[in-house]
């Protein structure tokens, strides 16, 4: 059933003011120049061959990776700067597959004392396979440094698209739930609950279909340790603002607050005033949804953003939901 929730609340960060880090000041990652080689057909390094440095989950469920090394990739542009590193595009030199390289420093992991949720993230993340779920095919690490090798989303950050246009239209919008539901459905049943869905995690590759591409909060469920949570308090549902137990109904609240965000272009309860300010409004659900919003899709919000957990729409009623069936004529395929 459940975690216990501290919250240590810091403002919504746009990604560029991010704190300088030692990626930044020591930036040795180099892109090389591309190669002309023609490129062989693309698998899953994974896949490849004698490499076969999968990932591999032991008796003790700890998590272990093989022999992948720096040298085994071609280092491409950098795709964008995070907390406590970089990605870059890259491409496994032995079958040409593009992936994204995601590189952490261990002195900022351990500074952070976030090694144990990398870990975490890794381990979950490592074990899912979903159409729209980011890969993590595998990770390696040197001296200094910890590699993620991630599936590459070729259009970047549905938070960037966004702030771009505003909002998105409501078929755009019934695609991208419809697709989030799927993904949230299939780790539910997995007994994951992400806790983190908001559009700065979230990637488009290159057709446009959504990804889930950060596991820091996830958690297998039940779950019973405390967690200190930091980030932007705008996702957060009732239980978890409160500090009660919460449940994997936690992801159906956070969907209907990313679902109006995208038809409206802002979260549903934030206030600019405080952080105070968005608890009152999330604790007393107070929604207000624009009349330019159809009724159908108003109609999904509501059912999603409800104060009792159990009174969410299940995920598999999401995909049901007339509003998503006027958008998505095959919801379980997309
Ligand atoms: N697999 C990927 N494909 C394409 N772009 C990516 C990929 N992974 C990361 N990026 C880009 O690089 C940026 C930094 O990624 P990174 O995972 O290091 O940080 P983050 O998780 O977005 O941020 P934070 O560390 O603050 O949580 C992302 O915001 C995204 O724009």
């Amino acid at each position: 059933k459940t975690a216990k929730i501290e919250l240590n609340i810091h403002d919504r960060q746009p990604k560029k003011h991010a704190a300088t880090t030692n990626a930044e000041r020591e930036e040795t990652l180099v892109p090389t120049a591309q190669s002309n080689q023609p490129r062989r057909p693309r698998t899953p390094p994974m896949e490849s061959t004698h490499t076969a440095q999968k990932l591999t989950h032991n008796s003790s469920s700890r998590v272990k990776s093989r022999n992948w090394k720096i040298t085994d990739f071609d280092i491409g542009k950098v795709l964008g700067k995070g907390k406590f590193g970089r990605a870059y595009l890259a491409r496994e030199r032995n079958t040409n597959f593009i992936c994204a390289l995601k590189v952490m420093f261990k002195s900022e992991l351990k500074e952070h004392k976030i090694e144990k949720q990398l870990r975490r993230e890794v381990e979950i993340q490592t074990h899912l396979r979903h159409p729209h779920i980011l890969r993590l095919y595998g990770y390696f690490h040197d001296e200094k440094r910890v590699y993620l090798i991630l599936e590459y989303a070729a259009n970047g950050e549905v938070y960037k698209l966004l702030k771009e246009q505003g909002n998105f239209s409501e078929s755009v919008t019934a695609r991208y739930i419809a697709q989030m539901a799927g993904a949230l459905d299939y780790l539910h049943e997995k007994h994951v609950i992400h806790r983190d869905i908001k559009p700065e995690n979230l990637l488009l590759n290159a057709n446009g279909d959504l990804k889930i591409a950060d596991f820091g909060w996830s958690v297998h469920a039940p779950n019973s340790r405390r967690h200190t949570l930091c980030g932007t308090l705008d996702y957060l549902p009732p239980e978890m603002v409160e500090g009660r137990d919460h449940n994997a109904a936690v992801d159906l609240w956070s969907l209907g607050v990313l679902m109006y965000e995208f038809l409206v272009g802002v979260p549903p309860f934030e206030d600019l005033q405080s952080h105070k300010a968005t608890y009152r409004r999330i604790a007393r659900v107070d929604l207000h949804i624009p009349p330019y919003v159809s009724p159908d899709a108003a109609d999904l919000i509501t059912r999603l953003l409800q104060y009792e957990s159990t009174n969410r729409l299940p995920l598999k009623d999401v995909l049901r939901h007339p509003w998503i069936r006027k958008h998505v004529p095959d919801p379980y395929g997309i």
